[in-house]
Order: C-alpha cells, then structure tokens, then sequence
C-alpha cells in the first residue's frame, strides 16, 4: 500500500477545501477525483482506480446533497449515497486503506432538544436523510477501517451553500424571510476538512462513526443575520417558521450534535461557528 489519499467527489464543496487545506498544509499524495473521472457507481472504474493507486487513505466527498430534489429522484439519491458508499467500502476491505466518509445530522428525526450523541436513535425524515444513513450502515460489512464523520450545515467559499445564496439573495432583495424554528449548528468546511487530513496526518486508528460541526447552537434565521451583518449588508431578516417556508423535504427540527466523542478521542479544537463564519466571510 502506498502513502495515495483518494479524493472521490473532489470538485464539491468538501473536496475543494481539502485542496484548500491540503496546498495551505503543503500535504502532498493526496488524489482529487471528479465525478468524470471516477464515477463512484462505475465499479468497473473504481477497480482501476484502486488498482492503479494503491491508497493508504479514501475519502469519500462524493454525495446525492440535493435535499428537496432527493424526493422524487429517490432511486438516484440511494444510488450515490448507499451503493457508492458500499462500492468505496467493498474495494477498501480488498484493498485495504482506511475509509474516510461523511454523513449528516439530517439521519436523525430533530424531535428532541438535547445534542445528539452517535449512539442516538436515528429516525431520518427526508429521502435524503435515509439514503445517507443507508450509506453508514453499509460501511462496516466491507472493512473495519472507516472512520464516519456526521457533519451539519456545512458552508464555504466552494460551491453551492446557504451563506453563498444568502449573500446573493441578500444584495438583490430588501428582505429575506428565515426559519427560526430549526436549530442546529453550521460548519464551514474547511474546519472539516482540517479534521479529515489531521486524520490522517496522525495516522489515527481509533475507527468508528464521530460527530463533527463547529461549537455552538443556531437557527437558520440567527445564521442568516450573521451572514447579513458581517457581510455589511442592510437586508432586513423576517424570522418565520417552518409551515411559513413549505418545500418538499422535511428537515429536522433539531439537529445539534455532541462533539465529546470526537475531541476527546481524535484531540481535535472545534471553533465557535461563528469565528469560523468570520474566517469564511474574510474569503468570500
Ligand atoms: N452540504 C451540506 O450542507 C452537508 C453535506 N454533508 C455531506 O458532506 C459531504 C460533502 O458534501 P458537499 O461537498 O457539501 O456536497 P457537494 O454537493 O458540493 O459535492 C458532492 C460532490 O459529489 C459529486 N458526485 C455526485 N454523484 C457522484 C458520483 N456518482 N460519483 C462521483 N461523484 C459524484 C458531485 O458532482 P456533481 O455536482 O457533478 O454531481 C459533487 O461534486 C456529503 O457526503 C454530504 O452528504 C453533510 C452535512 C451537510
Ligand atoms: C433560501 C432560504 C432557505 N431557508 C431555509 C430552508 C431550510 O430549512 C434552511 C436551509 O436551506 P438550504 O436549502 O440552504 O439547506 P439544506 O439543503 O436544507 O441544508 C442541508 O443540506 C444537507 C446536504 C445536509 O446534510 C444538512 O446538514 C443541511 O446542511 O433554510 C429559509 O428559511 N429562507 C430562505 O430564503
């Protein structure tokens, strides 16, 4: 086995900013892998891959993320967040590197009002949800080397996410109209990938399913007046509920999750969701 880390899903958000973290780290031997040049369905190719690269680490960023759209697109959602999931997983349990992949908070069903443990119940609630958790369940049948990292709300200056629409929205309208009824945490991703490289980094081999997002407890609503008020941007926020803002999937209501697990075993920091949101916005 060499010292390759195969990045499948590398141009999404995740996979940018492990370049991102990788060229600031000077890492090398790390392999960015689109969806045109490695199609996780395409097992055919999958095998080259591995066969060509020999990796010591796989990180699987590729994912089905489009929430409401996963709804009528089930077969495609469950296709690329469980049998991709379980073809990286087979071909690591033959060939032998660690499997680095990621969930979501959107596993659980968000009725509670504590922060949710990995030993939690899960209830997903959304087509997304459920192919995800699919996904997790599948991983331990091929290898015991995987490491399951369930992140929230994840943003950056990469690609599609809330604090990017928020920040276009918000320069074409007067007024946004934000949900104040579901809390949960956001994470920027480079903080997430920063943990996924310290990962393997320090060559960790406490596998196992961690939860991960930055420190702190927010509504969409409370994000979006950050997003406004460092982006130096006079829109007005409308705090609504969620029957206020209908859409196809349902989110949980309550997805905070508990990082004990992770810092006291991995030894990682978490910063505050809002400093890490200040670092992104300084980007942006
Ligand atoms: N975004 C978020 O808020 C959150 C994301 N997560 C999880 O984090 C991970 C990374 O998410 P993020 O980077 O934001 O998502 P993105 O949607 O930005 O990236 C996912 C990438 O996967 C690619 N992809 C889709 N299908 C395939 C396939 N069959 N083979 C190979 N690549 C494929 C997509 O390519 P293309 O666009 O060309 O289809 C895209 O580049 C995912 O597992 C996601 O479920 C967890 C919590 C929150
Ligand atoms: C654009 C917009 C969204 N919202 C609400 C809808 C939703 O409840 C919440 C976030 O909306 P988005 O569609 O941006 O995000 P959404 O796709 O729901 O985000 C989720 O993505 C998947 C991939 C995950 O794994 C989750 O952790 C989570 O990050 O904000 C408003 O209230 N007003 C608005 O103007």
């Amino acid at each position: 086995m060499g010292s390759t880390t195969l990045v499948f899903g590398g141009a999404g958000q995740l996979g940018q900013c492990l370049q991102h973290v990788a060229k600031e780290r000077n890492l090398s031997g790390l392999v960015f892998l689109p969806e045109a040049q490695a199609n996780i369905l395409n097992t055919e190719t999958l095998q080259a891959v591995f066969a060509e690269y020999r990796p010591a680490y796989v990180i699987n960023c590729a994912a089905y993320t489009a929430v409401d759209k996963a709804e009528d697109e089930v077969d495609l959602a469950r296709k690329v967040n469980c049998d991709g999931a379980e073809n990286l997983a087979r071909l690591c349990g033959e060939f032998g590197p660690t499997l680095l992949h990621i969930s979501t908070d959107f596993v659980f069903a968000g009725t509670g009002n504590q922060p949710l443990q990995e030993t939690d119940e899960t209830a997903p609630i959304s087509v997304y949800g459920l192919t995800k958790l699919e996904g997790e369940q599948v991983i331990p049948g091929h290898t015991e080397r995987y490491f399951i990292l369930r992140t929230s709300w994840l943003y950056s200056e990469y690609a599609n996410n809330f604090v990017k629409t928020m920040l276009r929205f918000g320069k074409e309208r007067d007024e946004m109209r934000v949900i104040w009824d579901q809390l949960g945490t956001p994470t920027y991703a480079i903080d997430l990938a920063g943990v996924l490289l310290h990962i393997i980094e320090t060559g960790s081999t406490a596998y196992g399913l961690y939860h991960y997002s930055n420190e702190g407890v927010t509504s969409w609503y409370d994000f979006a007046v950050a997003i406004f008020e460092l982006g130096g941007l006079p829109t007005r926020t409308v705090p609504i509920r969620t029957a206020e803002y209908p859409t196809k999937a349902t989110r949980p209501a309550f997805s905070v999750m508990d990082k004990t697990k992770v810092k006291t075993t991995l030894g990682v920091t978490i910063p505050h969701w809002r400093e890490s949101l200040v670092v992104c916005m300084g980007r942006l």
